[in-house]
């Protein structure tokens, strides 16, 4: 047995976690496979290169499996749905309602906690033929309620159609949108009695058993249709009695609970039989039951990579998972989707958009995945997020809950909190270290760039191509202006860059700049020092998704030194081994720091991450939405204040507040870039395991010996001191 399977993994997947020699579930993993596969919700917080992608991507493959194998072999569903069988016949349908409305499992519940908007919900049986009817609705929470009777015709917002009667907690009745004074008002607790009177073709209502008279006339044209008892609820609860208990207020005068309505006069409502719960419950080829949202192509296309390797085992029925992020053409992606799909990993944008159009349905979707979630919301998604969610229904057609999994290194910010609290369903947290932390495997290190005191960049006979910012600026050696320094600042980065890469003898490093431009001034600078030796690609924005991918693909196979990126490739970018990696400028975002610099030191593996920080303000370009090319081509060194486009960069700041955030003092290098030798360094290979820590699955009885050794002894110590004194 793998010790995957210790956790309740499937022996398929556990074959597969052994092939990529995961021997032990990481500590996320360990925490958040079991609690995924309960069916909890869950937002995981653990470091970077912790392996939180295998953590939701094992579980929910082995979910998404069970549930495919349980629909082919036409199991009935685990959970009840209130309709589920003929058991209990009089029940609100769990099929027949709005996707944010939920029903418990006995169906004499309805809920529903969105607060903008009428969710609704009919009953699974209705009645018809001249006779009376009755049931009972008791208001659980505070919220609004309207309640009464509709046909099927009627939408499911009671009262807004012809086909819907509905008496609403503000005491009003509703038909056909028509909202006129009834009754009174009613509220939490209070029990409405729901009176259909076949024979005059009336309903009525009572409130706490006190008769409210007539509410309405039923057309003519009705009086052979089923009437179905209904509910429509904004952020509110309510609790429905058809007769199978006794009635609060039992309501005389020939009416009979609905649930004694005997064959001639009841009717299963078609949209909540058994037949079509099960045509509801067999999804369409392009219903996933998963979907994972990634901030980026690449991030999709890794995390896609992985479900594919973790499956290879699970056959009979397979399970099919597709990627769909922007740059691929939508007719391959149309005709993926046509041949069936389970679990669709993507970007927002495209998603979102495969969605609008119908290409992709949400009526099957049981697991709703955010990875790196705080950057989604930075990045401007929360809208999007919140539309996709409220779309996806909260209970899927074989009755599980929607499960919500959140997850980054960085996921403490406000908005996740908010986000959570929002759309979330009782999530746990799985946060070991605390907020942000960096991995003990990454060795983080800074280099000061001055240029006051290393004046070398006044004699430097090739140099790098700057941003142009200084481009109109008066510099020169001799004018130690602040614009003067910021270009020495860069220039003298391009140099350190190439120190740090010698110095460590770096055949493999990610480098991240600011900006695009900067990337490609860097790519430049690298190719002209050196051709094959400082080999390099670039990654970032403005490059074709096409060669973004080649890029990264060269990167990985070691056929280039060095990958050059903006923070598009700072999260969860997982290059095996890696073990270098230098920071031109440090990230505008602090969290990003503990994103870039775990590109390295993953998977137990060590690495070191250099950050150059300038001791001068730098002045870089900034384009905000004023910036009319957006940058492309832009010459408008002014500053942001005068709605130019550019801003004083202040790298010591910056690293004091990262300092802050991780509650660390960063150790500083010179400008040698030597780093000193020390518990961490001189021991360990940068892209190697650490074998002088931890413990090894392999070996760790060897390891251990020694320690247990000792305690052999000091229990043998203990014992003959006891003994020696009970002689005494
Ligand atoms: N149980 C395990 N044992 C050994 N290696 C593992 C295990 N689980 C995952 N890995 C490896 O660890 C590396 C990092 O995993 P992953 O990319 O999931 O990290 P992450 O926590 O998502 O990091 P980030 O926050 O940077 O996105 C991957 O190469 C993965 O194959």
């Amino acid at each position: 047995m793998t010790a995957f399977e210790e956790f309740g993994v499937l022996p398929e997947l556990g074959k597969a976690t052994d092939e990529l020699d995961w021997t032990l579930p990481t500590d996320v993993q360990a925490e958040a496979i079991p609690l995924i596969l309960g069916g909890g919700d869950v937002l995981m917080a653990a470091e970077t290169g912790s392996g939180k992608t295998g953590a939701f991507c094992l579980p929910i493959l082995q979910i998404v499996w069970e549930t495919i194998r349980d629909l082919q072999s036409g199991k009935p569903s685990k959970k009840g749905g209130g309709t589920a069988g003929a058991v209990a016949p009089w029940t609100m349908s769990f099929f027949d309602r709005n996707s944010a409305l939920a029903v418990t499992p006995d169906g004499l519940r309805c809920q529903s906690r969105e607060f903008k908007e009428w969710h609704g919900c009919r009953a699974t049986t209705g009645v018809y033929g001249k006779a009376k009817f009755y049931y009972e609705a008791t208001v659980t929470d505070e919220g609004l309620c309207r309640v009464g009777w509709s046909t099927q015709m009627a939408n499911l917002d009671l009262g807004t159609c012809r086909y819907g009667f509905g008496f609403g907690g503000t005491g009003k009745k509703s038909n056909n949108r028509q909202f006129d004074d009834y009754g009174e008002a009613f509220g939490k607790a209070d029990v409405v009695g729901c009176m259909l009177d076949l024979q005059r073709l009336e309903v009525s209502f009572t409130k706490n058993g006190t008769a409210l008279g007539v509410a309405f006339k039923i057309p003519e044209n009705l009086r052979n249709d089923t009437f179905y008892p209904a509910v429509v609820l904004k952020n509110a609860e309510m609790l429905f009695n058809f007769g199978k208990s006794d009635f609060k207020y039992p309501p005389g005068n020939g009416y009979v609970a609905v649930c004694q309505a005997g064959p001639d006069h009841s009717a299963p409502n078609p949209l909540a039989s058994p037949a079509a719960n099960t045509a509801a419950s067999k999804p369409a080829p392009n219903a996933p039951q998963a979907i994972i949202i990634e901030p980026s192509r690449e991030l999709a296309e890794q995390t896609y990579n992985q479900i594919e390797k973790l499956k290879r085992y699970i056959t009979d029925p397979d399970v099919r998972p597709l990627l769909l992020i922007g740059g691929v053409r939508l007719e391959e992606q149309k005709a993926e989707l046509q041949k069936g799909i389970h679990i669709v990993v993507g970007t927002p944008g495209r998603l979102e958009e495969l969605i609008n159009s119908g290409l992709v349905q949400l009526t099957h979707c049981r697991f709703f995945v955010l990875d790196e979630a705080d950057a989604l919301l930075k990045q401007g998604y929360t809208d999007l997020i919140d539309r996709l969610h409220k779309q996806i229904p909260k209970i899927t057609s074989d009755g599980c809950r929607l499960q919500m999994i959140v997850c980054s290194a960085t996921l403490h910010a406000f908005e996740v909190k908010k986000m959570a609290e929002r759309l979330m369903h009782f999530p746990t947290w799985v946060d070991l270290k605390g907020e942000d932390a960096v991995p003990e495997t990454v060795h983080h290190v800074v280099c000061m760039v001055d240029p006051k005191i290393d004046t070398s960049w006044q004699q430097l006979r090739q140099s790098i191509r700057t941003d142009g910012v200084h481009d109109h600026d008066n510099i020169h050696p001799t004018n130690l202006s602040p614009e003067t320094l910021s270009q020495a600042v860069k220039l003298l980065k391009g140099e350190y860059c190439i120190r740090a890469i010698d110095q460590h003898k770096m055949d493999r490093a990610i480098i991240f700049c600011r900006t695009k431009q900067d990337c490609d001034n860097l790519e430049q600078y690298l190719r002209l020092r050196g051709g094959q030796r400082y080999s390099c690609v670039c990654l970032h924005g403005d490059r074709k998704p096409q060669e973004r991918k080649q890029n990264l693909e060269a990167f990985k196979r070691q056929q280039v030194k060095f990958l050059i990126c903006t923070d598009v490739a700072a999260r969860g970018l997982d290059i095996t081994g890696l073990p270098f990696m230098i920071n031109i400028t440090l990230p505008d975002d602090k969290c990003n720091y503990v994103h870039r610099i775990g590109r390295v030191g993953r998977a137990e593996r060590m690495g070191l991450a250099i950050s150059l920080v300038s001791t001068v303000p730098e002045k870089v370009w900034y384009h905000g939405e004023w910036c009319k090319t957006r940058g492309r081509n832009c010459n408008n060194t002014n500053l942001t204040d005068v709605r130019g486009c550019c801003i004083w960069y202040n790298e010591l700041n910056l690293l004091g507040e990262v300092e802050e955030h991780l509650n660390i003092t960063i150790q500083q290098v010179d400008k040698s870039l030597e780093v000193p030798v020390n518990d961490f360094d001189g021991k360990v290979v940068y892209g190697q395991k650490n074998l002088n820590k931890g413990t090894g699955y392999v070996d760790h009885v060897e390891q251990l010996v020694p320690t247990v050794r000792k305690l052999t002894d000091l229990e043998l110590q203990s014992q003959s001191l006891f003994l020696k004194r009970l002689k005494v």
